[in-house]
């Protein structure tokens, strides 16, 4: 118990043994399947504590002590709810909201069966907002919801429920703060509530890329020792007036398209993004215009970096969100035909490619990364894809650039700068006109869609600025892998 008091108060420090406590809750003993004869003036009582399995996956494991004398046994159980008391940075009332069509639909189920009973354990108190349509959330974060009472925001679902929470808070702290969400030049202000995000969606990516595994376990655990990771966040506007807020991707061209077909085939689940990632793939299409860019020339780090984004990185929030006057001179500009237009805010590391678009990116460096995948063959670009899954770099390919930026403007060629004009009924006018004028060719329609974060953006031509630690999440980043890691053989008593 001495070693576990003495952990308890160090939260995170790290031993050299695989099993590494981080924290301790002390479970009702009604839980308790006593392993000695238990008499009812000597109740075991049982501390659970987190401990790291593979793949930073991590679990919820129980000890159990024994205790002959009542008023020793007292004196345990209150220094231990002493302790965690203390611990200031772990929540104690969630705000959560569950999507429960993300994904597999598992959202309610995953929450009820695995991470409920663990907030119970951990005395954290809860309140629960089953979402019942689109934008439920954002709305009910926006405008009602008493945010004063809560430690944190919850999501059940995928990068979509984020993203909703993300507007909801974001929103509301400019508002009460007197900032102008629609001036492209403006400082947001950070949201003070963290953000713990329990995986039920498609891609996860927002989790994957800052956990290194979308568990919602591990999530949960995250939550309940208090974890704080900054993230940057991107504003996108067109012609001055705010659009949304992004993430991880924002991608024209390529995933543009992918996002748009997939969006009518919901029904498939998750599995439509390979249906219209396959489908997109044979298309093959791309896009003209003019990509412009303020490359962070301040900062240590480049995309092509071997180094990683993980847990303990520190940046500098200097410099970080800068007004373009002050910078204008230093920006550059890229015109021609593209497969596919992606900027990167963090790796965008999931399932489907583990090490993500841009695996040097970082989370909080108020920086993204601009990659710029010009016209090339199929072949060529199902090579590009195919690396985003092996250990080849998918930036050494000579139609491939990649700029870390600050602030980035995209106008597509044959775009009227016309507000009320609307983006698709615009595209499919072009699209006849050019296939008019070259009959024989096999023409690309003049204009994709921005996927942000997984919604599709009405406007092609737009200005994007990267908010340097704007929100908080209940994560550490992910965590080196230790260098041994034996399973089989735990070395480490309590
Ligand atoms: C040949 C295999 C190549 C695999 C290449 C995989 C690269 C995958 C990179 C995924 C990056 C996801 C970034 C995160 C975006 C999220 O904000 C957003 C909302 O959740 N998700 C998507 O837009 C969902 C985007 C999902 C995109 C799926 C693309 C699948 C491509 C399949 C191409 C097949 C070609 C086969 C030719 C024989
Ligand atoms: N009750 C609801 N009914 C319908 N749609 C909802 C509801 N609650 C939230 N949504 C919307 O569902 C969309 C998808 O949700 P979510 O991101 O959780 O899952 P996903 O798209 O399957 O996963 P991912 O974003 O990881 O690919 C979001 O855009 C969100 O706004
Ligand atoms: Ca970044």
């Amino acid at each position: 118990l001495k070693h576990s008091l003495f952990l308890l108060s160090q939260p995170f420090k790290l031993c050299n043994c695989f099993k590494v406590i981080i924290g301790l809750m002390v479970k009702s003993l009604s839980f308790v399947k006593p392993l000695y004869p238990v008499t009812p003036s000597r109740p075991p009582s049982t501390v659970s504590y987190v401990e790291r399995a593979r793949q930073h996956r991590w679990q919820c494991s129980d000890v159990t002590f024994h205790c002959s004398e009542g008023a020793l046994r007292q004196q345990w159980i209150q220094t231990i709810r002493e302790q965690l008391t203390a611990l200031t940075s772990r929540p104690k009332h969630l705000l959560v909201y569950i999507n429960p069509h993300g994904g597999k639909q598992q959202g309610e189920c995953i929450y009820e069966q695995k991470v409920a009973p663990l907030f119970a354990c951990a005395s954290i108190s809860t309140d629960v907002i089953v979402t019942e349509h689109a934008n439920h959330a954002r709305d009910h974060l926006k405008t009602e919801a008493e945010l004063k009472k809560y430690d944190g925001v919850v999501c059940v679902g995928g990068d979509g429920m984020f993203s909703e929470i993300v507007h909801g808070l974001v929103s509301r702290t400019q508002r009460e703060n007197g900032v102008d969400q629609n001036s492209p030049e403006e400082k947001l202000v950070p949201c003070s509530l963290r953000i713990g995000i329990i995986p039920a969606g498609s891609t996860d990516c927002i989790c994957y890329a800052t956990v290194g595994i979308n568990d919602p376990v591990t999530s949960a655990l995250h939550v309940i020792v208090g974890d704080s990771q900054p993230m940057d966040v991107c504003s996108v506007h067109h012609n001055n007036t705010f659009l949304r807020y992004s993430s991880s991707l924002l991608g024209y061209g390529f995933y543009g398209d992918v996002l748009a077909d997939s969006e009518r085939k919901r029904w498939m689940g998750p599995a439509r993004y390979n249906f219209s990632g396959f489908k997109t793939f044979l298309t093959h299409h791309h896009y003209e215009g003019a990509v412009s860019f303020l490359p962070a020339t301040d900062i240590l780090g480049t995309p092509r970096d071997k180094t990683r984004c993980r847990a303990g990185y520190v940046t500098l929030p200097n410099l970080c969100f800068c007004s373009i006057p002050e910078y204008e001179m230093g920006w550059g500009v890229v015109r021609g035909k593209f497969l596919a237009i992606n900027a990167a805010s963090m790796s965008c590391a999931c399932p489907r490619s583990p090490k993500g678009l841009s695996p040097a990116a970082h989370l909080a460096d108020g920086t993204t990364d601009l990659i710029l995948v010009r016209k090339c063959s199929r072949f060529n670009f199902l090579r590009h894809l195919l690396r985003h899954t092996s250990k080849d770099d998918q930036f050494d390919m000579t139609f491939v650039e990649v700029h870390r930026v600050r602030r980035f403007r995209f106008t597509p060629r044959h775009w009227q700068n016309d507000s009320e004009l609307d983006l698709r009924e615009n595209g499919k006018q072009l699209f006849s006109q050019i296939c008019r004028d070259h009959p024989a060719c096999s023409c690309s329609p003049a204009y994709s869609s921005w996927n942000c974060d997984g919604e599709i953006l009405p406007h092609a031509a737009i200005e994007v600025g990267v908010h340097c630690q704007l929100i908080k999440l209940f994560t550490r980043g992910i965590e080196e892998q230790p260098l041994f890691e034996d399973l089989a053989n735990p070395p480490c008593a309590l």
